[in-house]
């Protein structure tokens, strides 16, 4: 696999959570949970089954409001703005190729992925065809050069459920690209992946992250957790149990006792 060779850039946080709760009826899913993903790096989130992970992320990216905390993006405050908001400062997240997205083609769906662009209102398509058009033809050659990129281009009409699970994943990760994120949330990228296909997603994200993006993602596989991140953040019953580098983590005894008492 590639190495990683991070480098910090700045000291303040690209994105910091503070004091995050959530409860599902009785369900103390996240407590108290807080974050900091540096810019330039690969951070992982990681934990057993039902240790908040999801809710984490769906709390971290506005798609579920936490009962409290703060959330701050670029030293923003974005607890309370909507997702679509918050794509648009720079922070995005992977979605499934859901069973709808299965039956559209893999261009797309990656069309799905761009932002504000002229053609999502029906007046703008009648008083300005022409920009309609070539901003049309923009985006499509975008979205080709991405897909180029990951080796996806000869796939482009074909049904997106025709895709492989390391394809798919691909196709998240490309179609979240066409927003010009600067902080991608990657909700495990090695499940359901092939090996092989596993070490070609790392590569692809060792070299976004060389071209300057930000991840932050959850991932069960710890040899993925291991090749990418820089620093990794332990979730255990909702709440933060450890963060470190990758090894610190992987030894500490807390986290062995959390898999095991769990799993
Ligand atoms: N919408 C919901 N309603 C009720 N309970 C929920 C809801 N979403 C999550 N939970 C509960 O919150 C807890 C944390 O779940 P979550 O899915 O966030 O954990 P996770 O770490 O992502 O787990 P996994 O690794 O298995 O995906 C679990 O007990 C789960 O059952």
């Amino acid at each position: 696999m590639m190495k990683n060779n991070y480098v910090p850039m700045s000291t303040q946080p690209l994105l910091s959570a503070t004091g995050l709760c959530k409860t599902f009826g009785g369900v103390k899913a996240v407590q108290h949970a807080g974050i900091e993903v540096a810019t330039g790096s690969i951070t992982g989130l990681i934990g057993p089954n039902g240790a908040g992970k999801t809710t984490f992320f769906n709390l971290l990216s506005n798609f579920i409001r936490p009962d409290s905390g703060q959330i701050q993006l670029n030293g923003r405050d974005i607890h309370t703005m909507q997702p679509h908001q918050i794509a648009r400062l720079g922070m995005v997240r992977t979605f499934q190729v859901a069973k709808a997205l299965s039956r559209m083609s893999v261009m797309e769906n990656m069309l799905l992925g761009a932002k504000g662009h002229a053609g999502e209102k029906i007046w703008e398509v009648l008083l300005q065809p022409k920009l309609v058009q070539s901003q049309q033809r923009e985006l499509k050659d975008k979205a080709m050069s991405i897909l180029t990129s990951v080796g996806l281009s000869a796939k482009a009409n074909d049904y997106a459920g025709g895709l492989s699970g390391g394809q798919r994943k691909l196709l998240e990760i490309g179609r979240a690209l066409m927003a010009d994120p600067q902080l991608i949330l990657l909700d495990e990228p090695a499940a359901g992946v092939n090996p092989r296909l596993i070490e070609d997603i790392c590569g692809h994200i060792l070299k976004w992250r060389k071209d300057g993006l930000t991840f932050l993602i959850i991932e069960h596989n710890m040899d993925v957790i291991m090749t990418l991140c820089d620093r990794v953040w332990v979730l255990a019953e909702g709440t933060n149990l450890v963060d470190g580098t990758p090894n610190t983590v992987q030894n500490d005894s807390r986290v062995i006792e959390a898999y095991l008492g769990i799993d």
